[in-house]
């Protein structure tokens, strides 16, 4: 007795077909995801729940991290409580991740404070890679920061360096100036007239200074647990920690205050048009949120990034009297006397370029770029990167590579950037590919044209006899890297009779 008295023929082949088709099948896509089997950037060992936490928080993260690459690999994955997150750290990768690879590596992960604080995505830093952040950068890019604002912008900048100047020189002899809190007057001060046409600095809006209201926005912007803690867990501690009602203040004050300077524009009709500041321009094109959500952006992203470029700039041309004195001969050799330094003789001193440039290598104000969050498989460095990746790239340690700097890669020498060509990321403090700063070019001139002046008009002195090389250069802080102690030195007007 065969199987086939049992069964009709035909329903044995059909059954051998489906089988031998299915074991087919199944060997094929066996073999396929074996051939597929993830090739995960290398990961420090972690702990349960916390992953790396405990080794990066509350210290400097962007060097405990670069010390960790230098184990683990330009390309590593660290994990912050339960969200891994890859990190760069060559600019061999940060090409392929800003470059190649920028289409996929374009957006930014959603987190709670982020809606929030950006009026539910309406901005252009926060919001995630579609039309409203592609419609909201040009906007910020033609009506802030491109040639219709240029002539204020220059009109601004030129008397707020001005009256910086003249409050330097009417202190009376020796006096010890904190240029940290003093730059920062003259960049909120530039920054607020040009976004909004007046500076809020000195005022108390529900009992806070503009500076405490940045500084609750960038806490919140960041300190949410359910952005490392997705799911349930994430939500129950940002309760329990008081997230989401510090969140919801600094919401609350910030609005307010935005609202107020909105309604503050509403008789700016009569405004003559190189007059108008950028609400004036933006307010019929875009809703009042985007609008708002706009005014955060230029605020929180153009002030403490400007004020601290300025601050380590004059940190190491202080540091190295070298530099100090060829610098100074530069300016003075090209503007000659006169009362200042103007906008356009900026453009005939290459070496105050170069030693904007080196400083900027050196101290990536935002030390890791924005996180990006990959949208499409693909590979870096031979690794995978799956969607919904959150990618850093530490842009803080490339400026430093020796791999690409040589073994002098931490010494301030702005003559190593001469006539030298940098086209695969071997520097990025502004970032790269889509998502880079829009502000790059006029941040820098902004910082050129301050430096040229400070230099020109005064000699420099550290405060009680201490030597320029000892000045200390220790750096603090995570998402922005500012200097431990302040930079306080006297300003000495420059005797032309030397
Ligand atoms: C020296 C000063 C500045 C530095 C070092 C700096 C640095 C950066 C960096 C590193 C990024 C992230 C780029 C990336 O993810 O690839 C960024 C983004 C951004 N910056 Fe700046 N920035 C500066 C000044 C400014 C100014 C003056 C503004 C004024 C509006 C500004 C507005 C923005 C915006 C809107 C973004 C987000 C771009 C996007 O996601 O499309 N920044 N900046």
């Amino acid at each position: 007795m065969d199987i086939f008295t049992f069964f009709p023929s035909w329903l044995f082949s059909t059954v051998s077909i489906l089988l031998f088709s299915s074991i087919f099948i199944y060997s094929l896509r066996w073999k396929k995801t074996s051939k597929a089997a993830p090739n995960l950037p290398p990961s420090p060992p972690r702990l349960p729940i916390i992953g790396n936490l405990h080794q990066v928080i509350g210290k400097n993260f962007h060097q405990i991290l670069w010390k960790v690459s230098r184990k683990y690999g330009p390309i590593m994955t660290v994990h912050l409580g339960a969200t891994p997150y890859v990190i760069i750290s060559s600019s061999e990768f940060a090409n392929q991740a800003l470059k190649t690879h920028d289409q996929i590596l374009c957006n930014r992960p959603r987190s709670k404070g982020f809606k929030r604080l950006t009026f539910d995505y309406k901005d252009v830093a926060f919001s995630p890679h579609a039309d409203q952040w592609k419609e909201m950068r040009k906007v910020l890019v033609t009506e802030f920061l491109g040639s219709k604002r240029s002539r204020l912008f220059k009109k601004v900048v030129d008397t707020e360096v001005k009256g910086m100047l003249d409050s330097f020189s009417s202190m009376p002899l020796n006096t010890t100036i904190d240029l940290d809190e003093r730059l920062f007057h003259l960049v909120t001060d530039i920054v607020s007239k040009v976004a909004v046409g007046k500076s809020y600095r000195e005022e108390t809006f529900r009992g806070k200074k503009l500076k405490e209201m940045l500084d609750d926005l960038v806490i919140s912007l960041c300190g949410s647990v359910s952005d490392i803690y997705p799911g349930r867990l994430g939500l129950i501690l940002d309760e329990l920690l008081g997230f989401n009602r510090r969140l919801e203040k600094t919401f609350s004050n910030f609005d307010a205050f935005l609202q107020m300077v909105l309604d503050e524009h509403i008789d700016h009709t009569g405004t003559s048009d190189h007059e108008k500041d950028m609400v004036d321009v933006c307010r019929s094109q875009l809703t009042t949120n985007e609008m708002k959500a706009l005014l955060m952006n230029v605020l929180n992203g153009a002030i403490d990034t400007t004020t601290t470029t300025m601050v380590w700039t004059m940190s190491e041309i202080i540091k190295n009297p070298r530099v100090m004195k060829k610098l100074q001969e530069e300016i003075r050799r090209c503007v000659g006397r006169k009362s200042s330094v103007e906008e356009s003789d900026v453009a005939n001193m290459p070496y105050l370029k170069l030693v904007v440039k080196e400083a900027l290598r050196l101290h990536s104000t935002v030390p890791f770029l924005l996180t990006r969050e990959c949208v499409k498989h693909c590979q870096i460095g031979g690794y995978d990167i799956f969607p919904g990746t959150r990618v850093l790239i530490n842009a803080w340690g490339i400026g430093r590579d020796p791999k690409v700097w040589k073994e002098t890669a931490s010494i301030f020498n702005p003559e190593r950037l001469e006539n030298v060509e940098l086209d695969r990321s071997e520097m990025i403090p502004f970032g790269g590919g889509r998502r880079a700063c829009p502000a790059a070019s006029v941040a820098t001139q902004i910082v050129e044209y301050t430096i040229a002046n400070l230099f020109y008009s005064f000699d420099w002195q550290l405060p009680s006899g201490m030597k320029n090389e000892e000045l200390d250069m220790e750096e603090v802080g995570s998402l922005i890297v500012v200097r431990k102690t302040p930079l306080s030195l006297v300003p000495v007007k420059h005797d032309w009779q030397d």
